[in-house]
């Protein structure tokens, strides 16, 4: 395996994505879902994304892909995305067929979010196979939660033990500074690791990212902590 690939999700503003980037993270996710408290406007995730280029040909820092966060979304709603977004992750009851028909439609790829508690919620990833460019194992949600990711809570990493695909893989929920070494540590021999996604654990309160534990956890995720 090279390097971990590190994605930072929930980015709100441009002050968190030049630290993210200037750090040495992958992707940014930018959260177009209206009820979580990371959501931005496209139109806001469209000059935060414009700025961040300007800095990065100024700088000479590499521009991470960029990545838009939908659940269940319509037509619309993905066409009014920033036209720069090299992702669409999704993260509602989106079909394999669909996946595959929005991924050729916008020309983009696609992150399909599965949500784990169990090994056998892994074997779902198989349906996606060719339909999706990645899957993210992302914790299942707590009972009657009212968005599907971003909570902060881990799973038994073992279970993706169960995982065969041939479509990359990355690992969420409840990542921060402290335990991404680990989570690391137990997916470096499965040959479809890409990486790690993280939004609460560098956050200091829900929607409030830190410079410094992006930082933080992307040396500690990347191995030089
Ligand atoms: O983060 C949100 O608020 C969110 C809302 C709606 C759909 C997905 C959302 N987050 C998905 C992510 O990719 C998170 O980074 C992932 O669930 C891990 O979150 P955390 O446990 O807080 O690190």
């Amino acid at each position: 395996m090279s390097g971990p690939q590190v994605k930072i999700c929930g980015v709100k503003d441009i002050d968190t994505a030049l630290a993210a980037a200037r750090a040495g993270a992958d992707f940014l996710g930018f959260v177009f879902f209206r009820k979580s408290p990371r959501f931005i406007l496209p139109e806001k995730a469209e000059e935060v994304i414009l700025d961040l280029k300007e800095a990065s040909f100024e700088e000479g820092f590499a521009l991470p892909k960029l990545v838009g966060l939908f659940v269940d979304a319509g037509e619309k709603e993905l066409s009014e995305a920033p036209t720069l977004l090299t992702h669409f992750q999704f993260h509602g009851h989106e079909s394999p067929e669909r996946c595959k028909e929005l991924g050729d439609e916008f020309a983009v790829e696609i992150i399909k979010a599965l949500p784990v508690s169990v090994a056998d919620d892994v074997l779902k990833a198989g349906a996606f196979e060719g339909a999706t460019d990645i899957i993210l194992f992302d914790a299942k949600p707590p009972p009657g939660a009212g968005r599907p990711g971003g909570h902060g809570v881990s799973f038994d990493w073992t279970a993706i033990s169960s995982y065969t695909g041939e479509t990359p893989f990355m690992l969420a929920g409840g990542l921060s500074p402290d335990n991404v070494a680990d989570a690391v540590a137990s997916q470096k021999d499965h040959s479809g690791f890409l990486g790690v996604d993280v939004s609460s654990g560098v956050e200091t309160a829900p929607g409030n990212k830190s410079a410094d534990l992006i930082a933080s956890f992307i040396s500690a995720a990347k191995g030089s902590k």
